[in-house]
């Protein structure tokens, strides 16, 4: 195995950088720096094969087996300077017992030392990626285990559930002394009930991930640059008295109300006969229509109610100059803004709610597999014929459904995806 080595902090100047090493050579690698194998923690004097000083650095051992990686690790915390971290990698790239790590390369490591499952390393990719507390607290719950937990708890009913068929099989042409369908329908139907949320909440957890998308729509020159500037707190696009000022789509990612949004301003909304502006507004019809929520900004007439469920907010535009019904909101006075915040946090938050365990298209893929062959093995419990053998066949199809959601099999052909994700160091 061999051993390697990255800065685990980030790339600049920083109060402290951490580069550390893993595997069978670290201990030794560090020694070479400090003349000794490092105690478990302590502030050593780091130098190069002629005593020249890099660093008075801070260096943590960790045994294999009480790792991060399960391997043994030293920790070099040093001084975050771009030159100390670049003259202490330079020496750690000549010592030929070491490389540099690839992306992922330590998280690959802790999962296969099983310090770590397959779910558990997505999310803690999630961890590191998420910028609101919304996608924290989601990314904590799957790095502590608990889609693997569930995942278990599915395993052993399915489990149970075939070795109730397996022990009537053995039991054929004799008396079978309890009929077991009833307690394996049970079984199959609470589990696959159990799947078919989890699937189904995989569309808003990956929204939750990437972040959802607020467009701002209305005709030319109600004020929804305006709004869009006063919403990200600064001066993102440009707004004049111009109709058709805004041509491309403005992209302004927020936190709201720990709540990942990217805010849409989009070109208004008109017929024209200037090429430019048209194209313009046919990409915002475009960008609108996939967003998660519309905010359509109206001037004159009557503001439709919202429908929420259809992903559409209408709210009366220049409210400190205009009344009508409806939500009013000026981009420029600021009234009505926090109102309409509040409506958008409150009904994303509603969405976000109905986000489970499984957060990728690969673990909604896995769980689609695994309730395939439960209703297989259901239409066989229901046709009465008595092949056992094969609904419990589709039971074990469907275990192995689930164990490929934290990596107990087919692991090889998703980790190379899963790390390519990974930043180096990590
Ligand atoms: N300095 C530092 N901080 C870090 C990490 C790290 O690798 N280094 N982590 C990296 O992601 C996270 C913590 N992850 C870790 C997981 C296990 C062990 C570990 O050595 N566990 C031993 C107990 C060690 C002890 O108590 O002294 C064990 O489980 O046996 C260390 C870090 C967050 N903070
Ligand atoms: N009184 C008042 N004026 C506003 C308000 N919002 C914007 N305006 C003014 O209306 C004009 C148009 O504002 P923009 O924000 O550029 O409008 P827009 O909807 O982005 O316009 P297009 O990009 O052309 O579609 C500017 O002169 C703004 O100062 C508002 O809430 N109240
Ligand atoms: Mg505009």
């Amino acid at each position: 195995m061999d051993t390697i080595f990255a800065l685990a902090t980030a790339q600049g100047r920083a109060g402290v950088a951490v580069i550390r090493l893993s595997g069978p050579a670290a201990f030794v690698a560090a020694a070479r720096m400090m003349d000794t194998v490092p105690e478990m923690r302590g502030l050593r004097a780091l130098r190069d094969g002629k005593g020249a000083l890099f660093d008075e650095a801070l260096v943590l051992r960790f045994g294999s087996g009480k790792s991060f990686t399960g391997e043994d690790v030293i920790e070099l915390h040093l001084h975050g300077s771009p030159a100390v971290v670049a003259a202490v990698l330079r020496h750690l790239g000549d010592d030929p017992a070491l490389r540099p790590a690839e992306a992922g390369e330590f998280t690959r490591r802790a999962l296969a030392n099983g310090r770590l499952d397959l779910a558990q390393v997505e999310g803690l990719a999630d961890l590191i990626d998420a910028e609101t507390e919304s996608q924290r607290k989601q990314a904590l719950r799957v790095f502590s285990g608990a889609l693997g937990a569930i995942a278990d708890s599915w395993r052993k009913r399915l489990i149970r559930a075939a070795a109730l068929l397996e022990a009537t099989i053995d039991f054929v042409d004799e008396d079978v002394p309890v009929d077991v369908v009833p307690e394996v329908r049970d079984l199959l139907q609470g589990v696959r009930r159990e799947m078919a949320r989890e699937a189904a909440g995989v569309r808003m957890a990956e929204r939750l991930r990437d972040g959802f998308e607020v467009a701002i729509i209305g005709a030319p020159n109600v004020g929804k640059s305006t709004l869009l500037n006063r919403l990200a707190q600064r001066d993102v696009a440009i707004t004049s008295e111009i109709a058709g000022t805004t041509r491309d789509v403005i992209e302004v990612r927020l936190d709201l109300d720990g709540l990942p949004v990217t805010l849409l301003d989009t070109a208004g909304l008109r017929d024209t006969d200037d090429i430019v502006e048209s194209l313009g507004v046919a990409r915002a019809r475009a960008r609108a229509e996939q967003a998660d929520l519309r905010v359509h900004m109206l001037l004159d007439g009557p503001v439709p109610a919202h429908d929420l469920a259809a992903g559409d907010i209408y709210v009366q535009a220049k409210a400190d100059i205009k009344t009508g019904d409806g939500l009013a909101v000026s981009g420029l006075s600021g009234a009505g803004v926090d109102a309409l915040v509040a409506l958008i946090a409150d009904e994303l938050g509603r969405r976000v709610a109905s986000v489970g365990l499984a957060m990728r298209e690969r673990h909604r893929l896995a769980l689609l597999r695994a309730v395939t062959s439960l209703d297989e093995a259901g239409a066989g419990l229901d046709a009465g014929h008595g092949m056992l053998d094969l609904i419990a066949e589709d039971l074990r199809t469907s275990i192995r459904a689930v164990d490929s959601l934290v990596g107990r099999v087919d692991v090889e052909q998703v980790l190379d995806e899963i790390f390519s994700s990974f930043c180096i160091g990590k």
